[in-house]
C-alpha cells in the first residue's frame, strides 16, 4: 500500500461543501480545473471517490485497455432509486445479466431505414405546414421512429400520450444525469427523507417524474404483450424468438426485451434529436455551410430524395455530420463508469470505488488534435482527395468516433442507428428546406447564438 504512488490532484472539497463549479456547466468546470491540476483530476466528497478524465489516452487506456476492471457503472442514486431507471441498460454492472441484455439489444434490427424514410418524410410536410414548430416536430420525428420500431407504435397527430411518457422521461434524466446533480447521488440516504421534510421539492418533482417513467417502461410494452401481432415490432419478434429459445422462464425474456426496448427508446432519441437541433442552427448561423451541403445533395439527387445509399457518393456530408458531433457534442461527458480495482495509471493510484467520469468535451476540442477547435469546419475530416479521411493513425482531426460514441465494452450499441438517422435527416431538410436568419423589428438579421441547454443530452 505504501508503495502506491498519490492520488491525482483536484480541486478541494469540504463536509459541507462540494467541489466549486462556478457556476459553469461540468465539462466547461472540468476543463478548467485540467488547466489547474492536469489531465487527471480527483475530488472524494463525503465518501464519494469521483475522477474526472480529461484526457484521450487515459479514456482509452482505462476504458478499453483495462475494460476488465473499468467496464462497470457508478451507482447514481437519483437516476436509478429515486427516478426508479434501474432498468436501463445503461446503469447496469458488467456482469451477466448485462451482458445477456447487451447481446439481445445489439441485435440486428432488421430494415429499420424503411421507418426512418417514412417518419422523415412527414416530418418535412409537417414543417412545410408549421415550420416554426421546428424544435417540436424534431423530438416528435426521433421518438416516432424508435416507438414505431420497436413498438409498432405510430404517434398520433396532437396529444399522444407515448410521446408525452417520453417527454418526460427524458427530461428527468437529461436533468439528473451529470453525476452529482443532485446531492443525493453524494448522499443516498437523502433518498428516504419524506416528502413532506423542508427542501424536498426535488424529490416531490422527481416522484410524480418517476410514475410517468415507470408508465415509459410498462404502457407500451403492455399494449404489444395484448396485441402480439409477430412482425409489426421489434419487441413482438424478439419475445416470440426468445419464447422459443428460453421455454422455462417467461417472465425473465419479457423483462429482457421490456427493458431492453425502453432503454433503447430513450438512448436513441434524446441524442438524435440534439444533433438535429445543431443542424438547423448550424444551417442559420453559417450560410456558407448550408449552401456547400445543399451543392454536393443536389449533385447526387438532383430530382428525388436522398436514400441511404447516397452516403458513400456525399463525402462533404459524411464530414459535416462528424463536425456536427464534435462542435456541441449531444453527450459532452459519457456515461459515468466505475472501478472495482485499485490501479496505477501513469503517476497516480486510482482507488477501488471510484467512479470515472470521462470529459468527451475536452478530447472533442483539443487545439492540438482539433485546430481552431470552436470553429464549424465542414470540410474538417476531408482528406486531400477529398474523401473523408479514415486512417486510424491520424493525428490531426481523426474522425471522432471513441470520444462521442465510447470505447470498450460499454461503447454505444445504438451508433449505426443513430448515424443512419442523422444522415437521412440533415439530406432531407437539404434537399427541401432552405434555413435563413429571422429579422428584427428595424429589418435587420438575427445571428443565433449557439446557446445549449445543461444537462447531459443538449439542445441548441
Ligand atoms: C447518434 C447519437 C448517439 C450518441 C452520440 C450516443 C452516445 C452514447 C454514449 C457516449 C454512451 C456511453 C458509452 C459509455 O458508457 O462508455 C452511450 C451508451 C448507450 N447508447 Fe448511445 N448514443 C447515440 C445513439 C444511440 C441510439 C440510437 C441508441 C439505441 C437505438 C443508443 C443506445 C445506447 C445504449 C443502450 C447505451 C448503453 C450501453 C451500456 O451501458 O452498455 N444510443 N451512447
Amino acid at each position: 500500500q505504501q508503495l502506491l504512488p498519490p492520488l491525482p490532484p483536484g480541486p478541494p472539497t469540504s463536509l459541507f461543501c462540494g467541489p466549486d463549479f462556478k457556476g459553469q456547466a461540468p465539462w466547461l468546470a472540468y476543463a478548467a480545473w485540467q488547466k489547474e491540476y492536469g489531465d487527471l483530476v480527483y475530488y472524494s466528497y463525503v465518501g464519494n471517490k469521483v475522477l474526472i478524465l480529461n484526457s484521450y489516452e487515459a479514456f482509452v487506456e482505462l476504458f478499453e485497455k483495462r475494460g476488465n476492471i473499468y467496464s462497470f457503472r457508478a451507482r447514481r442514486t437519483m437516476v436509478e432509486t429515486v427516478l426508479g431507471f434501474d432498468f436501463m441498460i445503461t446503469t447496469m454492472q458488467d456482469d451477466e445479466k448485462w451482458r445477456y441484455f447487451s447481446r439481445n439489444g445489439d441485435k440486428d434490427t432488421g430494415n429499420y431505414n424503411t421507418e426512418q424514410i417514412a417518419h422523415i418524410h412527414s416530418y418535412l410536410r409537417r414543417l412545410l405546414d408549421k415550420p416554426e414548430d421546428f424544435r417540436y416536430s424534431s423530438r416528435r420525428t426521433a421518438a416516432g421512429v424508435m416507438l414505431s420500431l420497436l413498438y409498432g407504435h405510430d404517434v398520433a397527430k396532437e396529444d399522444d400520450h407515448y410521446l408525452f411518457l417520453a417527454d418526460v422521461s427524458l427530461k428527468a434524466v437529461v436533468e439528473a444525469g451529470p453525476f452529482g446533480a443532485f446531492m443525493v447521488d453524494y448522499l443516498p440516504w437523502l433518498r428516504f427523507v419524506p416528502t413532506w421534510f423542508p427542501w424536498t421539492a426535488w424529490k416531490r418533482r422527481a416522484m410524480v417524474s418517476r410514475r410517468w417513467i415507470r408508465q415509459a417502461l410498462e404502457l407500451p410494452f403492455e399494449t404489444v404483450t395484448r396485441q402480439l401481432v409477430i412482425g409489426n415490432s421489434l419487441v413482438a419478434t424478439e419475445l416470440a424468438e426468445l419464447q422459443t429459445t428460453h421455454e422455462n422462464s417467461r417472465r425473465y425474456t419479457e423483462e429482457i426485451v421490456k427493458n431492453t426496448a425502453a432503454t433503447s427508446f430513450m438512448a436513441g432519441s434524446d441524442t438524435t434529436v440534439s444533433l438535429t437541433l445543431s443542424f438547423w442552427l448550424v444551417c442559420t448561423k453559417f450560410p456558407d455551410v448550408q449552401r456547400r451541403a445543399q451543392e454536393e445533395v443536389d449533385r447526387v439527387c438532383p430530382d428525388r430524395l436522398p436514400q441511404l445509399s447516397d452516403r458513400p457518393q456525399m463525402p462533404l456530408i459524411q464530414s459535416m455530420i462528424f463536425e456536427l458531433l464534435r462542435w456541441n457534442p449531444a453527450t459532452p461527458v459519457g456515461v459515468p463508469h466505475y472501478v472495482r480495482e485499485t490501479n496505477v495509471y501513469g503517476d497516480y493510484t486510482i482507488p477501488a470505488g471510484t467512479t470515472i467520469i470521462p470529459n468527451m468535451w475536452i478530447m472533442l476540442h483539443d487545439p492540438k488534435v482539433y485546430p481552431d477547435p470552436f470553429t464549424f469546419k465542414i470540410d474538417r475530416f476531408l482528406g486531400p482527395d477529398g474523401r473523408v479521411d479514415e486512417s486510424a493513425d491520424k493525428c490531426i482531426n481523426p474522425i471522432p468516433d471513441a470520444a462521442v460514441f465510447g470505447v470498450g465494452r460499454r461503447r454505444c450499441p445504438g451508433n449505426y442507428i443513430g448515424m443512419d438517422f442523422v444522415f437521412l435527416m440533415v439530406t432531407n431538410l437539404l434537399k427541401t428546406f432552405q434555413v435563413s436568419k429571422a429579422f428584427d423589428a428595424d429589418g435587420q438579421e438575427i445571428d443565433p447564438p449557439a446557446i445549449y441547454t445543461p444537462g447531459l443530452g443538449r439542445y441548441a
